[in-house]
């Protein structure tokens, strides 16, 4: 579903990303962990097409990002830390809007059963973006991807700001996404969310992949202590 092979990025001397591989299967969950400045966003950034590798490859579903963008990107949908959205619309009107750029046209009811699917609230779902929380606008971002039913999803720092209880609920909807069968790479500096919501978690440092685990295989304390590891000695 997802894969970099040899993916490589320099910024002029320095190099972000050092022929990195790494694949994330149908239904897997792989969360990225990593201090500032590992390379995790410019890894999620090019299987989304942002920036260009400097050599190797980013594919998606076995199209090559860098070679095919627009048939690629019709298999992605991306969640940010803050999803974009247009604050003088409701959230039923957001998801109208963003899915029809994908050529979708679908009825009031079946938007409305998928932003509750979401976990947003009735009453919100006629609201105006403006008044809603970051974890109302987090779960728009979860119903426009699954409007677009992206096979893959990436997202970069997706809790971030959001309370344990947001937090919560925003995993079991990326468990319910990769149940479905969809490939999840999610960035993010949060041990405790990586090591709940993911199957397979990899640390990140000065652009290489240094763990790659089976998340089953490490319990908080363990992953915890191999993060500050790596980070001591690496
Ligand atoms: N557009 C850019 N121009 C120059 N250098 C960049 C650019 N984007 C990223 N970098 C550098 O590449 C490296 C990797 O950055 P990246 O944003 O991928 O790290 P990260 O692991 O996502 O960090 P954070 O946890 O802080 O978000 C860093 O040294 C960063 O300064």
């Amino acid at each position: 579903m997802l894969q970099a092979i040899a993916l490589t990025k320099e910024f002029g001397r320095h190099t972000a990303l050092h022929a990195l591989d790494l694949t994330v299967q149908k239904g897997e969950i792989f969360c990225l962990l990593g201090p500032n400045g590992a390379g995790k966003t410019t890894t999620v950034n090019c299987f989304l097409g942002f920036i260009a590798p400097t050599s190797g490859r980013a594919l998606v579903n076995g199209i090559d990002v860098a070679q095919q963008l627009p048939q690629a990107r019709q298999h992605i949908a991306y969640i940010p830390e803050t999803v974009m959205l247009y604050a003088h619309l409701t959230g039923l009107e957001n998801l109208v809007f963003f899915d029809s750029l994908t050529g979708h046209h679908h009825s009031r009811e079946h938007y409305t059963t998928l932003l509750l699917k979401a976990g947003l609230q009735e009453n919100a779902i006629h609201r105006r973006v403006k008044t809603y929380s970051k974890g109302m606008r987090q779960k728009v971002g979860i119903a426009i991807a699954a409007a677009k039913n992206a096979q893959v999803l990436l997202l970069d720092e997706p809790t971030s700001g959001l309370d344990p209880h947001a937090s919560n609920e925003f995993s079991d909807l990326l468990r319910r996404f990769s149940e479905e069968g969809r490939a999840v790479l999610m960035a993010t500096h949060d041990l405790y969310r990586a090591r709940e919501v993911a199957s397979r978690i990899g640390i990140m440092k000065n652009g290489r992949l240094i763990a790659d685990m089976e998340a089953d295989a490490v319990d908080h304390y363990t992953l915890e202590n191999i993060y500050m590891e790596h980070m001591r000695t690496v």
